[in-house]
């Protein structure tokens, strides 16, 4: 299944032309005049075929980040300041409708906790199932079809089978591999995956960012990959941006962030990753890029 076939169609799109911008860009939790910003004056581009990693220590911003641009933050949260566009649209400004018919379709999350994300009292095949109807024009039995592919599509060979199954009766990698066949069931513009793999044993860890590669390729789909691992973003990504405290403090191709980081943080971060002990502590003074 490469497309439902009953979708909306959209226009050819333009490999490299801009895709998300996100522009100075702050997010409070709770009052903007006494809470310090958990996000603060953000601003990045993402083109189409982008595959990008943003990575940072627990605490740096990066899931409220990907919650601003989905439009999920919790009530407590406001966005401050700063302009979120995809494909030149203003996510900001978009009325719930508008925004419900986005989501799936141009932007869709893997997220870090699949068991927490799947409602346990249907099956995995009637969620996937919902997912298309909610979106397009398809007889029960097409949809059956449709969902049975999106399983084989992530490696769950016995779909027939598991489609069939309740959240709670499949391992924690194939829960994530639903998920995965989720997001992409309405092929939309943006993957955001956010920890997709923080959840797994090690072993199965690697087996879904092999599919995530695979599945990412395959659509010339746009990628954004959070992570507090650098292994995951190195895997996956094409460029990466480095968040601390709130703000990206180095962003770049991932063949040089990677090796010849600028910013002591990102340094730290990667003596961490190689096993070094490391620690970083800011500097006043230090440029923020
Ligand atoms: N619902 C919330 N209410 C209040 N503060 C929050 C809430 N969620 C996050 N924060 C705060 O916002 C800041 C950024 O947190 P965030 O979860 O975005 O970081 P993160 O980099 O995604 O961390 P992690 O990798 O642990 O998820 C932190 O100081 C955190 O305590």
């Amino acid at each position: 299944m490469d497309r439902p076939q009953a979708g909306a169609v959209h226009a050819v799109p333009d490999p490299g032309a801009p895709l998300l911008v996100v522009d100075g860009l702050s997010v409070h939790y709770g009052s903007p005049d006494t809470s310090a910003p958990a996000v603060e004056d953000v601003s990045f581009t993402i083109s189409r075929g982008d595959r990008v990693g943003l990575v940072g220590e627990s605490g740096s911003g990066k899931s409220t980040l990907a919650s601003a641009i989905l439009r999920i933050l919790p009530p407590a949260a406001t966005v401050k300041c700063g302009r979120i566009e995809l494909d030149g649209e203003n996510l900001l400004a978009l009325k719930p409708a508008a925004l419900r018919a986005i989501r799936s379709t141009r932007i869709a999350r893997v997220p870090q906790d699949p068991l927490g994300s799947l409602n346990p009292v249907f099956t995995v095949g009637r969620q996937l199932s919902d997912v298309i109807a909610a979106h397009h024009k398809v007889t029960r039995h097409e949809r059956t079809t449709l969902v049975e592919q999106a399983l084989r599509q992530v490696g769950i060979g016995d779909a027939p089978v598991k489609r069939r199954s309740y959240p709670h009766e499949l391992s924690g990698g194939m829960r994530q591999r639903v998920m995965i066949a989720m997001a992409l069931l309405n092929h939309p513009d943006l993957l955001i995956a956010d920890e997709p793999t923080t959840a797994l044993d090690v072993t199965v860890q690697a087996q879904v960012i092999e599919l995530l590669r695979e599945r990412v390729a395959k659509s010339a789909m746009t990628l954004l990959v959070i992570s507090h691992e650098l292994g995951v973003i190195s895997e996956l990504c094409t460029k990466v941006m480095v968040m601390y405290g709130g703000r990206i403090v180095e962003q770049g191709p991932a063949a040089e962030v990677l090796t010849r980081p600028t910013h002591p943080y990102t340094r730290s971060l990667l003596d961490a990753a190689r096993g070094k002990v490391s620690s970083y502590t800011p500097d006043p003074a230090e440029v923020v890029t």
